[in-house]
Parts: C-alpha cells; structure tokens; sequence
C-alpha cells in the first residue's frame, strides 16, 4: 500500500518503520515544514493516510482527506469536538475514516475489562472511582485520549457518573481524571475504586510507542477497501 503520513514526529516516525517492515511504502512524510505538500495528496496516489499530528492541526488535516476521498487512519487526540464535522464529511463524500484514542490492542482489552469492571462496581456505592494518566513531558494535550475513553466507559456503566472532570475535586456526579506529565513516559492508565477498607486497580502500561504504530499500520491495511467510519471495536470484532 501507498501510505502518507500526515504528522512526521515521534509516531509518524515508529509508524514508518513498521510500514516498511510490513511491505508498504510511504508516498509522502508531511510535518509542520512541508505541510502544504497536503494539497498534492489524492486518491490516486494515496492509497491511505495515517494522521498522527497535533491537537490544533488534525481538523484541518481530516477535512482535506474527507473532501477528496482519502481513505484515513486518525490517532491524533484532543481535536474531538469536530468528531462529527469529520465523520459528516467521510459519509458524503463515500471516504473512509478510521479513528482510535489508542491503536494499543492491549488497551483496547483494557477498555473492555474497564466497562466490566465498572458493570461489577456498580451496585457498591462505597468504592470510589478515580482514574490517573502519566505520559511524556511532550504531550500537548490533557488528558489524555484513552483516559477520556475509559471515563466514558465508566459513565456508561455507573449509573451516578454522567461527566468526567480533569486534575481538579471532583463532584459526586464526575469522574476524576488525574493527568501528570513525567520524563519520557509513552503511557501509563490507571482505574481505581477505593473504598474505606480496601481498593481495586487496574493497569495499563506501554513498554514504547511500538503497540501504538503497529495498531494504527493494521487498521490502515484493514481499512484500506473500506468505506464509512470505523474504530478499533470494527477492527477487533468487538461489540
Ligand atoms: N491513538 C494512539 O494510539 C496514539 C495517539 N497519539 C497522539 O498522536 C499525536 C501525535 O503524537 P506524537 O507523534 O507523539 O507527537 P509529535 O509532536 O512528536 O509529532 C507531531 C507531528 O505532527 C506535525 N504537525 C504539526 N502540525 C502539522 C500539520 N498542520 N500538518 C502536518 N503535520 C503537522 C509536527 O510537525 P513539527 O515536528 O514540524 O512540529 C510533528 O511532526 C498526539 O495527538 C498524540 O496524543 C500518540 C500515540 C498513540
Ligand atoms: O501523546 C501520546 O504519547 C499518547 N497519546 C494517546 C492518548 O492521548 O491517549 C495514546 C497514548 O497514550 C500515547
């Protein structure tokens, strides 16, 4: 497959590497220095892009490939309140657009085993549930993606959560979200439920950024015949 990459940094870079290990060529590498080179992209010399830029420049990015047709892979977080603009856009213009807070099959086993976790804990109001991210000083946004989508599947689980609230108290109706930025660190989720004589947690550590960029190459192979919006329950044949 012909892939361009759409944000040449830290995953752009790891991204790269296992395309070409996988048998794919990278058509165009595009980052902040080169990004009018977007405008050369077609469907007729891309046969996928995977976006892996930054929170203020993924929207602008998704809308060129949506409005011709470029069938996309996103990992880009923090630009999610145009969700819908972009998945609007994919359906009219018969595109294909793919999107995951984290590409990290292990993570997406974890967002399972959040939900159920949650399911169980419902009827025991005397646990709390907190959740804490830890990522690399680099990271632009906060909180973090993935911990925003384990929030979600909290709140669809416990039945007094309806919101998620980040690094501040929360009210009884929130989901705390604590976000801290350490060293070189790819990521690192936590759920919590405590209670006054004992506690539940669950962890997710990435080793690297190699589970991340192998997730995001695989969707893009599976996408790459596809049209209409997707995720990783798509991918994995989850619910
Ligand atoms: N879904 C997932 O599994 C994962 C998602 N992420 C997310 O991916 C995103 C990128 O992460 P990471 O690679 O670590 O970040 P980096 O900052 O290392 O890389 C971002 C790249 O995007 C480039 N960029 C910025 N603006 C544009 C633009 N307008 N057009 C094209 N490229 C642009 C930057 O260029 P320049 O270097 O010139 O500034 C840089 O090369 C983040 O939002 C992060 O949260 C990260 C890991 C996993
Ligand atoms: O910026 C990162 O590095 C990461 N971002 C994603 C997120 O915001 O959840 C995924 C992963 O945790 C690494």
């Amino acid at each position: 497959m012909r892939i361009a990459l759409l944000g040449y940094g830290k995953m752009g870079k790891v991204i790269e590497q296992i395309a070409l290990q996988r048998g794919h060529e990278i058509s165009a590498k595009i980052d902040v220095s080169n990004r009018t080179e977007i405008l050369a992209l077609s469907r007729e010399n891309t046969d996928v892009v995977i976006e892996f830029s930054s929170p203020e420049s993924a929207y602008g990015n998704l809308k060129y490939c949506m409005e011709f047709g470029i069938p996309t892979v996103c990992g880009t977080t923090g630009w999610l309140q145009h969700k819908p603009e972009i998945e609007k856009l994919c359906v009219e213009n018969k595109a294909a657009f793919f999107y995951a807070s984290n590409y990290s099959i292990g993570v997406n086993l974890f967002f399972e085993l959040n939900k159920t976790l949650a399911r169980l804990m419902n009827p025991y109001k005397e646990f709390k549930v907190s959740t804490n991210e830890i990522h690399h000083t680099e990271k632009k946004d906060a909180p973090s993606g993935t911990a925003i989508t384990l929030a979600e599947g909290i709140i669809d689980n416990l039945t007094d959560k309806t919101t998620w609230i980040n690094n501040q108290i929360a009210a009884e109706n929130e989901v705390p979200i604590w976000s801290s930025r350490e060293g070189k660190v790819p990521g690192t989720h936590t759920v919590k439920y405590i209670s006054d004589v004992d506690q539940i947690e669950i962890t997710h550590i990435a080793h690297s950024r190699h589970g991340f960029a192998l997730g995001a190459v695989i969707a893009a192979e599976w996408l790459n015949d596809k049209q209409g919006v997707f995720g990783m329950n798509d991918l994995l044949g989850l619910k």
